[in-house]
């Protein structure tokens, strides 16, 4: 997969900006501090996950003073040509395929399939739950629309659940219909986010040796519950049984997937605790290249890479595996501040990038 074409019009500290990129190419983006190379990644992942990966808040992506942005892009997609294009104001996304109005996100997000790996990528490790059960979600809503759509549902019936159960007078017939359909729908979304898990970590475990100097392990699990088993439906049912007397006391559904979350380990213990720096940006290297990995499995292409200000973090060791294992059909961008002297072997392009404007560079 690969953008081709890349427009974006009050987006940020770009004005106006529409650049053409080439294919299966390394595309190293360079300039000084706060000139606009993170937000250019941030306008290509945006038109991947609908999101940035650095604000909740859409207002902040628009250019100050403006009205709304728009983010647009040819992207060629196993030999096809997709024409993407999101326009967000104040109050909301509108979604454009071949300048077709898209209704529902679930038919756009993963179109264009981009994966990054910046710094604050490693508090996936220490941050809250949320954040862990999103990156899953992320990755597995691009891979398949059923599951964003089951997904939807679940939020929907948790939302009338708590309703009914915020009532004075709570309707137990009613929160019970709800809570049967939430079994089924949580039953699907288990099973798929612990495959999803489990095939993501025989990938890293492979990769993982290559950015790291001494023998570990690292594995992850799924925390959930209940036990994942055949019965998983049983188990639910009677957790819920269980819990219903206090969440009538306290008005809200207590379990569910919702609070689930990752465990990651080195060498069996919580790498929270345990890894260094190097080692937790080793374990996100090996998470994310097994990404494209999975990604090129289930759709016979690799997605977008973008590493956003990462080379600055490694050290030499861990630069010189990450080029090797970089695959040689992706297109990546990559930002610095530094110009790198390192034998890429392969197609690169050089980019300078200055108050919101890029120009192409020999070096
Ligand atoms: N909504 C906005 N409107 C206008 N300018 C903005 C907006 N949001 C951020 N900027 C500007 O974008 C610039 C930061 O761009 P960016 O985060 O891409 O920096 P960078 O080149 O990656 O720098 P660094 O190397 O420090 O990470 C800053 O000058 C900031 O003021």
């Amino acid at each position: 997969m690969n953008v081709e074409k890349l427009t974006c019009f009050h987006f940020r500290n770009y004005e106006t900006m529409s650049f053409s990129f080439v294919p299966k190419c390394i595309h190293f983006l360079y300039g000084k501090n706060a000139q606009g190379k993170t937000n250019l990644i941030e306008a290509i992942y945006f038109l991947s996950h609908l999101r940035s990966f650095r604000t909740n808040q859409m207002d902040s992506m628009i250019m100050h003073g403006c009205n709304e942005f728009c983010v647009q892009a040819i992207v060629e997609s196993n030999h096809r040509k997709e024409e993407l294009k999101v326009i967000v104001d104040h109050q909301k996304k509108h979604l454009f395929r071949f300048q077709n109005p898209v209704k529902k996100y679930s038919d756009f997000i993963g179109i264009e399939n981009a994966i990054l790996f910046c710094p604050d990528d490693l508090s996936l490790f220490t941050s809250s739950p949320k954040n862990r059960r999103r990156f899953i979600d992320m990755e597995l809503m691009k891979l398949s629309r059923t599951y964003t759509s089951t997904l939807s549902s679940y939020q929907k019936l948790l939302k009338q659940r708590n309703q009914a159960l915020k009532q004075s007078n709570i309707d137990e017939c009613l929160v019970q219909i709800y809570l049967d359909q939430m079994i089924e729908v949580q039953s699907v979304i288990i099973k798929q986010r612990n495959e999803f898990l489990n095939s993501l970590m025989n990938k890293a475990r492979e990769l993982y040796p290559f950015f790291s100097n001494e023998k570990e392990e690292i594995g992850a699990k799924y925390m959930t519950f209940i036990p994942i088993d055949p019965d998983m439906k049983s188990h639910m049912k009677e957790a819920y049984d269980k819990v219903f007397e206090k969440e009538k006391r306290y008005h809200q559904t207590l379990i569910g997937i919702h609070r689930d979350d990752i465990l990651f380990e080195l060498n069996e213990n919580p790498v929270c605790e345990v890894a260094s720096q190097g080692q937790k940006r080793s374990f996100v290297l090996a998470l994310k290249l097994g990404l494209a990995q999975i990604i090129y499995e289930k759709s016979g292409q690799y997605p977008i890479l973008l590493l956003d200000d990462v080379f600055s973090e490694l050290d030499d060791f861990r630069k010189r595996q990450l080029i090797e294992k970089l695959p040689r059909d992706m297109q990546i961008f990559i930002t610095t501040t530094e110009r790198l002297n390192i034998n890429w072997n392969r197609e690169v392009r050089f980019y300078d990038i200055e108050k919101g404007r890029i120009k192409e560079v020999l070096k």
